[in-house]
């Protein structure tokens, strides 16, 4: 299997965002968890996504796992790397962008790196390197609350050179504007300069399209599925994608068996889809405090289920609003409450598929990556799209059978995303 386009996704949310954005505009993609045992049969693909958890683990890490991708896609004839980023830029002021940009670079022999997170269809676009989340800058719209990554500067270059050893530029949308000629002429006076990455504006899918043509005469890339779009338009206009379109339609095959819905993430928009799943489903709130306190919750969890599940989906969440969060975090810590409340969530998603759920819709990045690493899940093909940014998907090579999942970033999608999304999984 020889690639043409490789990424690597820092959550796996954002992976399955990034792979239906690749296969909507013409990409036969897989998205794989972590880099595939070589047993694992892959289908024949233009585009693989390794969907990696290291969006919240020391740079270091993160920089180690990301190495070993790079290097795996290198392998398989990847000629362009993406680094998938989250579309609000999610990062401290440790990492990992600015770290893993620069490994990637470094390994790659060097070079000037084009960043940026626009993904105008979701309402993400960037100006004079300020981030603005539908009309909000970052620093004022639901990210400044986000229990892991709080995102507190709208300024995408001075965020960017807080995570970097070298130099990050801006690239303004005049330039981009003017066309590739202009940007790769404005590149090359920033690399001279020193920079190592440069931040590029885009409002318009067609900025995106500039970008993604200039970027993939370059060995790697950071953004999110904006930027994905760019390269892989780029990719078909120039003539190296056979297939034309992908086949997403074998993906939602029926699977059968019973359907879940389990939620972690306490975005703006999860909790407001949480409230409206309450109107047709029945909805278990976790209770925080008990879940860290031990095991009892979960059992208490799994028990309600009960009967429960076999009559229709059952939602189960640990979400809670920001001033909640903060109160958890103030007496367990940031990172331990996060970390504990995704473990008993990603027990709780796999008692549900032993007692027989195989259509399981997660709210979450962090939720998501923790509970398909405890199913133990290999890889993903890529169905039809629910909402933007999330798309149904068919496991492959999992031990328990076939299943049909939504790994929903906690942002994405409309107020009935639940039912939506479920009505495509049968
Ligand atoms: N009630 C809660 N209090 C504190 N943290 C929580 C609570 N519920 C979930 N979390 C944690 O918040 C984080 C949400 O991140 P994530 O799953 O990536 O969602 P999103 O996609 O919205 O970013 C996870 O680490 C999750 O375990
Ligand atoms: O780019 C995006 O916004 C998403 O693909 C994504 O990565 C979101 O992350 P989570 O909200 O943590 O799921």
């Amino acid at each position: 299997m020889a690639i043409l386009l490789g990424s690597i996704a820092d959550d796996y949310t954002g992976a399955s965002d990034l792979a239906n954005t690749l296969t909507k505009n013409g990409l036969r993609t897989v998205q794989t968890v972590g880099i595939p045992d070589p047993s694992l049969a892959l289908p024949d693909v233009d585009a693989v996504v390794v969907s990696l958890k290291i969006r919240s683990v020391p740079a270091s890490d993160a920089v180690t796992a990301a190495a070993s991708a790079e290097r795996w896609l290198r392998q398989r004839g990847a000629g362009h790397v993406l680094y998938k980023i989250c579309s609000t830029f999610d990062s401290t002021d440790a990492g990992n962008i600015g770290p893993v940009t620069e490994a990637l670079s470094d390994a790659a022999g060097g070079g000037i790196v084009l960043v940026t997170p626009a993904f105008p269809e979701t309402g993400r676009t960037v100006y004079l390197g300020h981030l603005f989340v539908g009309g909000q800058p970052l620093n004022e719209s639901p990210l400044k609350d986000h229990p892991l990554n709080p995102m507190h500067d709208a300024n995408l270059v001075r965020v960017l050179t807080r995570q970097s050893r070298y130099a990050v530029g801006l690239i303004d949308l005049t330039t981009i504007t003017a066309g590739p000629g202009a940007i790769k002429a404005r590149l090359d006076s920033l690399r001279t300069a020193g920079c190592t990455a440069v931040i590029a504006d885009a409002i318009f899918e067609r900025d995106l399209e500039t970008l993604g043509e200039v970027a993939l005469e370059t060995p790697v890339s950071t953004g999110a599925s904006g930027l994905g779009l760019g390269l892989a338009r780029a990719l078909v206009r120039s003539g190296r994608i056979s297939s034309g379109s992908a086949p997403t339609a074998d993906a939602i095959r029926p699977v059968g068996g019973l359907s879940a819905i389990v939620a972690g993430s306490c975005s703006k928009a999860t909790l407001h889809q949480l409230e409206v799943a309450e109107r047709s489903m029945p909805v278990l709130r976790l209770d925080p405090e008990r879940l860290l306190a031990g095991p009892d919750e979960i059992a208490a969890a799994i028990s309600w289920a009960g009967d429960r599940i076999s009559v229709g989906p059952v939602v189960i969440a640990a979400s809670a609003a920001p001033e909640t969060v903060s109160r958890l975090q103030s007496l367990y810590g940031r990172e331990a409450s996060g970390h504990a409340i995704e473990t008993a969530t990603s027990i709780i998603t796999t008692e549900l598929v032993e007692r027989g759920v195989r259509r399981l819709v997660v709210a979450g990045g962090e939720t998501s990556g923790a509970a398909v690493d405890r199913l133990a899940i290999p890889a993903f093909l890529i169905g039809p799209e629910i909402a933007p940014g999330v798309p149904v998907l068919r496991t492959v090579g999992n031990a328990q059978g076939d299943m049909l999942l939504a790994l929903k970033s906690g942002n994405f999608g409309g107020e009935d995303f639940f039912t939506a999304a479920l009505a495509m999984m049968h």
